[in-house]
């Protein structure tokens, strides 16, 4: 693309209430708006309910996306003021595959300390699906979406180690019940793949998605810093 086409002036939204995944941005360069999705998940899971696991988190991304998308074009969202002149909306949905079941949020510290019991001194995989729209003049012109998965080597830990994670809380709101850059991080033996990904945000995958969807990911880095 040559200079005269690029864009200094787009606005990035990241759609999600994840604090890791703004933290993953802005720790890379950007500084991106935030719109939080109002997307029934457990619904659209039940639609979804036997499709593929990159075929799930990547349907929920998009779906987020649309409306995300739908609230920055309505109007509705501004704290994205000039996303839809000029603008890329990035959503993400993160499950962990374990045990042949893709697993969300455990939501509770038994549900968290069940699951480690199970997935300890095995290998998961981390699949975050990735949608990224391109907004020009009030319209949603491109989009490109994908899927990242990153194997987890849980470390074969103890009961009681177990009962006292679950017991931080920590767990409890994050897909697969762990975290690779929290306190989690005590009980992961290593990983073969992405890193942000696991966090919640693939930046070599939504660098391609962006170039797919014609933006230069170095167009939005932050002078910043
Ligand atoms: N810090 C951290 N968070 C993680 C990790 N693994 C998963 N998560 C978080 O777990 C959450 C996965 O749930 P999602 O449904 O994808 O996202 P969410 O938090 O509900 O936020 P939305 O994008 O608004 O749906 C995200 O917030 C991820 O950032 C990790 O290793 N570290």
């Amino acid at each position: 693309m040559s200079p005269a086409h690029r864009s200094t002036a787009t606005t990035v939204v990241l759609g999600s209430a994840s604090p890791a995944r703004l933290r993953v941005l802005r720790d890379a360069g950007l500084r991106p708006a935030v719109v939080v999705s109002d997307v029934d998940e457990d619904a659209l899971l039940d639609e979804l309910a036997g499709a593929p696991p990159a075929q799930i988190v990547t349907r929920l991304a998009e779906a987020k996306a649309d409306a995300v998308v739908a609230a920055v074009l309505g109007d509705r969202a501004p704290q994205a003021a000039g996303a839809a002149t000029d603008g890329v909306v990035v959503t993400c949905d993160s499950m962990l595959l374990t045990g042949g079941s893709l697993a969300g949020k455990p939501h509770t510290a038994a549900a968290a300390a069940e699951r480690w019991r199970r997935m300890r001194g095995t290998t998961g995989h981390l699949i975050t699906g990735h949608c990224v729209r391109r907004l020009r003049d009030g319209e949603a012109v491109a989009s490109a979406s994908h899927s990242q998965s990153t194997a987890i080597f849980f470390s074969d830990v103890s009961d009681e180690l177990i009962e006292r994670y679950a017991a931080t809380g920590e767990p409890l709101e994050v897909a697969g019940a762990f975290t690779l850059d929290g306190i989690g991080g005590w009980l992961i033996d290593g990983i073969d793949g992405d890193p942000s990904s696991v966090i919640g945000i693939s930046l070599p995958l939504v660098r391609r998605l962006l170039t797919q969807v014609g933006v230069d990911v170095a167009d939005l880095w932050s002078a910043e810093r």
